[in-house]
């Protein structure tokens, strides 16, 4: 590809991102009429080709002797722009978003239009790793210790799916001056690991700000996550690597593996008598299918559509179905402890540093050599995580990412800004660092419901974040704005001058500026989804206690159906998801091939 090229990409998604328009249904997925068209049977039969439907579509079919379907609604993205890390926000705003929104909010997202929180997920082959960050990251190892506790399987704990971690990945060291701990990574694995480089100045501000606060720099990945780092990526020589692109594409000729892209699923067809899944209807092009599955339906939606799906078939929270019209199977709590991470991106600060200029074509050349800019998402450098003084455990529950950016329209656009807010959040910056804060282990929690019985409506997603009786999260996102400001104080940010600039924010004016209640009141104006959405069909030990899924991610209750994605981690893991969605789906192939007796060594 020629610098040109790239630029004509760049051209033409930068005319869709400022002309798209948020759909408010499915329904383009609707069939023309009634007639149901037997598609015949495959062993086992994946629904959503995303980051573990990949996975796990890749290692069933390693068994010559089992089919496998896999239903995506959306396509093999084959544009080369979706490699291009820099410009990942345009993606969101892309035939490539399903386009969903928070119902309003009251406590969080105040600043947006209607109160709403963007809810992004990605449709495609690769799942939401088409429009993510890439941003490889596994949390604390003892938070497997506890899914082990959790769901009564010590096959969970850290020891048993480090190896796991480790079989996806291909560790690659390009920033010789980060530590790494090699013992905690892999190497051979599908799935590409690597630092952007050069690192930038931002980034070396930054370790050293908290080398300075005295923090440890370290291998996130490694023995601890807590510690200042510089992010490791999912991304091969600068370039998006996808899920599907490594894990699926490689052996999509495999001839008992057949994908079937723009496959709508609408529901798992359950006997209601023996509770056993027999197949799934989809629609495809205008008709509708019915497909059977020999062995089991394999539900890997994502976080929003597989608690739909579940509750389109029956199975949910059973007051819930019964006012939606729809007939319970199953009763179980569906969809009711929905996790997601407030993200305050807002705290700007000025500063006095000279930003390198660089040219487009500049950035472009340094793109295809897999270095510079262009490399990384968001504009994003540094990156912190910490234990706030209420984390009672030892997990890290805030996360702070430095990036260097402007003020900029397509920003208002994309995260749906009111523009007043945004205004007076940025001030009169210059040459400003956004410090963002993260609170990565939050205690509140959320809904995923259905708006109808119509496959075709969108799930409401309700966020409730930052909404807990005790005000725990408030108080660490407020922990966190603080530290933002002690890091100011360090000789290394001092270098550059920082101030904090931004305006009194609009309907946050009867607060004392910057005094506590002012940022309480800043923070949830400013404060929305981090994306890293789970838990809305969590695994546990005990159904009655909420759990959807137990350890081997069979469904409780159902016979030859299981979940398998970001929807069933039952607590946080700190931080970004899809490495450990990628080792759940790991495991979950694992067990399958177990439970069939293909025993796998590391099982
Ligand atoms: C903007 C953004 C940035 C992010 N950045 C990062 C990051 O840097 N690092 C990180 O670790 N995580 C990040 N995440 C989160 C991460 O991408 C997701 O947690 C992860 O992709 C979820 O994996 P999944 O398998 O559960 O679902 P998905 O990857 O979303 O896959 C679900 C698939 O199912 C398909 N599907 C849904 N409904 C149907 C249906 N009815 N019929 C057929 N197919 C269907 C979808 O089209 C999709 O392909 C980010 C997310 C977003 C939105």
């Amino acid at each position: 590809t020629t610098v040109d090229e790239l630029k004509k990409l760049i051209e033409n998604a930068t005319i869709e991102a400022n002309t798209y328009e948020f759909p408010t249904d499915a329904r383009k997925f609707e069939a023309k009429d009634d007639k149901i068209i037997e598609l015949g049977s495959y062993d086992f039969v994946i629904i959503g080709g995303g980051v573990a439907g990949s996975v796990i579509a890749s290692r069933l079919s390693e068994i010559r002797r089992w089919n496998v379907l896999v239903l995506e609604a959306g396509k093999v993205e084959e544009s080369e722009f979706n490699e291009m890390l820099g410009y990942t926000a345009f993606l969101a705003l892309s035939d490539l978003s399903w386009g969903f929104s928070s119902v309003p909010q009251t406590t969080a997202c105040l600043g947006f239009l209607n109160q709403t929180c963007r809810a992004y997920r990605a449709r495609g082959m690769g799942g939401t790793s088409l429009m993510n960050g890439a941003v490889y990251e596994r949390g604390m190892p003892s938070t497997f210790d506890e899914w082990a506790e959790i769901t009564n399987d010590p096959s969970w704990s850290y020891k048993h799916v480090l190896p796991l971690f480790k079989r996806s990945e291909d560790f690659h060291l390009r920033n010789p001056n980060t530590p790494v701990e090699r013992k905690y990574h892999g190497t051979g694995g599908p799935l590409n690991v690597e630092q952007k480089v050069p690192q930038d100045f931002v980034a070396s501000l930054f370790l050293q700000g908290h080398r300075e606060l005295g923090s440890d720099i370290v291998d996130y990945n490694g023995h601890t996550q807590l510690g200042a780092s510089i992010f490791q990526l999912y991304t091969r020589n600068g370039r998006r690597q996808n899920v599907y692109e490594a894990f699926l594409r490689p052996v999509s000729q495999r001839r008992n593996l057949n994908i079937l892209t723009k496959s709508y699923v609408t529901k798992i067809n359950i006997n209601k008598k023996t509770k056993t899944a027999k197949g799934v209807m989809f629609t495809r092009n205008g008709q509708t299918y019915y497909v059977r599955a020999n062995m089991e339906v394999i539900l890997t939606a994502g976080v929003f559509q597989t608690p739909q799906i579940l509750m389109l078939s029956g199975i949910g929270p059973r007051k819930h179905l019964r006012e939606i019209g729809i007939d319970v199977i199953e009763d179980l709590e569906v969809g009711s402890r929905l996790k997601e991470d407030p993200l305050c991106q807002a705290l700007y600060i000025t500063t006095n540093m000279t930003k390198p200029v660089e040219t487009l074509e500049e950035q472009l050349r340094d793109y295809l050599r897999g270095v510079g800019t262009l490399t990384q998402a968001y504009s994003t450098s540094g990156v912190a995580f910490q234990r706030s003084q209420f984390e009672e455990q030892n997990y890290a529950d805030i996360e702070f990412i430095a990036a260097s950016l402007d003020k900029s329209d397509f920003d208002v656009a994309y995260a749906g800004w009111k523009n007043e807010i945004y205004q007076a959040a940025w001030g009169d910056n210059t040459n400003a660092i956004a410090i963002n804060v993260h609170n990565v282990n939050p205690r509140s929690s959320g809904t995923v419901r259905l708006r109808s019985a119509s496959p075709f409506d969108f799930p409401l997603i309700d966020f409730n974040m930052m909404s807990d009786p005790e005000g725990h999260d408030m108080e660490v996102l407020f922990e966190g704005v603080s530290r933002v400001f002690d890091l100011m104080q360090t000789p290394a940010f001092r270098s550059i001058n920082p101030q904090y600039k931004g305006s009194p924010l609009p309907g946050c004016e009867n607060h004392q500026f910057l005094s506590k209640a002012y940022w309480f009141c800043f923070l949830r104006q400013t404060c929305t989804a981090a994306n890293h959405v789970r838990g809305s069909c969590p695994m546990g030990s005990n159904p009655n206690q909420g759990a959807i899924v137990d350890s081997r991610l069979k469904v409780f209750g159902v016979r030859k159906l299981r979940v398998a994605d970001s929807s069933v981690m039952p607590t946080s893991m700190s931080g970004h998801p899809t490495a450990t969605i990628i080792m759940i789906a790991e495991k979950a192939a694992n067990t399958i091939k177990s439970d069939y007796h293909h025993m796998h060594p590391f099982h």
